[in-house]
């Protein structure tokens, strides 16, 4: 099969977004537009950011720590999209959208994501209805629907910080240690004029954004609760990392932490429970006929699967819905090792896979040792496996509208954390 294909124009009009990389239908386009990212999500880029994410992070910890000392619940299931928004936003624009310091936990701003999501499926149907909502008076959209108001209001805001970002004084973007994506974006040799527009630059900042937070915010939310949940893995996480980690201070950076092998299996597992994206990821060759087995596949032809077929396979996966990181040792040490690893299909494969793959990956193995090492005795709250629940399919898997999503508090009956 051929490895260009292009992405399914039907379904990927849902979020309004075809001038970023995610949105892209065309292979040709995508492969420049890829190329000019690629650098920006490299190993050694993200080495070079992975500070600031500890950095953020700290921020985070001192959040929960105010919460411990007034006993109140900490919502996890948002507070996990603070942290990864002001990691994505720091990383793209070079600031940081401050969620974290947001006395909602950023409910406002996920409830506008949300209704994106929420809209996208009617978006299939009516390509048109998002330039529609952009183009109609405040009040209006407002009135017919409210959250397309969010929205619209949410793209306006990007717009803004892109603008905030390609306004700025050259001075201080060189003072940052690393490179911020969408300045890069703009000076790329890789792109040419028609790719570097404040319009497409805005796009493709949105769709970073979007792609970057909750994806890796549903991971840790999903891999927190099953670690709550299961005491088991808890005491032995705990004891990895107490031993691994001898001083609070200094958590080692990502690259040490992914030797540790029982984090290690316990990400790939959290990794594989939370799916990625549940939808089934169409593609399309345009121009020819594909053949699969005895099979014909007729030129423009839609074709795709979802990664939770695999991800639940009890063939590759006894008992699937059991989290069980053991699962993932067993295999480091057999012979076949390889063979389990190719069956994780949380970032996609090919072409289109994830480009924040590394990025995600310094950001899980970052909070969760940061955050299970500094509070041993965080305990799950008011909170049921139907609150995590992925019940919806809007690309990603989501949790029902209805439910607080992950919450936990630090027990203070029972404590060793460093205050
Ligand atoms: C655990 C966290 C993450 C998961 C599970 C995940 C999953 C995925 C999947 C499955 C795709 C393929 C979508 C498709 O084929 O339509 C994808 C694409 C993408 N992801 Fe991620 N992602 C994660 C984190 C991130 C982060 C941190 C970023 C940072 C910006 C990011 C940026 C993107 C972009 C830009 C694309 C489109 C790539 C392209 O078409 O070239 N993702 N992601």
């Amino acid at each position: 099969m051929s490895n260009r294909l292009d992405k399914s124009a039907y379904f990927y009009c849902m979020l309004g977004n075809p001038k970023a990389s995610f949105g892209t239908i065309a292979a040709d386009l995508h492969r420049i537009r890829r190329g000019a990212l690629n650098p920006f999500f490299s190993q050694q880029a993200v080495a070079k950011f992975s500070g600031h994410v500890q950095a953020i992070v700290d921020r985070f910890v001192d959040r929960i720590k105010s919460c411990a000392e007034r006993g109140e619940t900490i919502p996890l299931f948002y507070a996990y999209r603070c942290v990864t928004v002001d990691i994505i936003t720091e990383y793209i624009f070079g600031h940081q959208f401050n969620l974290l310091d947001r006395a909602d936990w950023g409910r406002d701003f996920y409830s506008a994501w949300r209704s994106l999501w929420e809209l996208s499926p009617t978006i299939r149907q009516f390509p048109w209805m998002m330039d529609a909502f952009m183009a109609m008076p405040r009040w209006f959209t407002a009135l017919t629907n409210p959250k397309a108001l969010e929205v619209v209001d949410l793209f306006s805001d990007v717009d803004e910080q892109t603008k905030i970002l390609l306004s700025s004084d050259l001075k201080q973007i060189e003072s940052k240690p690393y490179p911020i994506v969408v300045w890069g974006l703009s000076k790329s040799d890789l792109l040419p004029a028609s790719e570097k527009t404040f319009t497409r630059l805005a796009v493709e900042a949105n769709g970073l954004l979007a792609a970057g937070f909750e994806t890796t915010g549903a991971v840790l939310t999903h891999t927190t609760y099953h670690i709550l949940a299961n005491p088991e893995v808890h005491r032995k996480l705990l004891a990895e990392l107490a031993e691994a980690i001898p001083d609070l201070d200094h958590i080692p950076g990502f690259q040490q932490l992914e030797q540790l092998s029982y984090l290690r299996a316990v990400v790939k597992e959290g990794l594989r429970l939370a799916v990625g994206a549940y939808s089934r990821l169409p593609r399309v060759n345009p121009s020819g006929d594909m053949q699969y087995g005895n099979w014909v596949i007729p030129a423009g032809t839609a074709i795709g699967m979802s990664a939770l077929f695999i991800a639940k396979s009890p063939l590759l996966f006894p008992d699937p819905d059991t989290f069980n990181p053991e699962r993932w040792i067993i295999n480091d040490q057999s012979p076949g090792s390889e063979r389990l690893e190719q069956y994780i299909l949380a970032f996609g494969k090919g072409t289109r896979s994830c480009v924040g793959t590394n990025l995600a990956h310094a950001e899980m193995y970052t909070i969760l040792a940061t955050i299970f090492r500094k509070f041993p005795h965080i305990k799950l709250h008011n909170t049921t496996p139907r609150d995590v629940e992925l019940a919806h399919d809007y690309f990603a898997g989501m949790t029902r509208a209805d439910t607080q999503g992950l919450q936990v508090i630090v027990d203070r009956t029972n404590r060793s954390e460093k205050q």
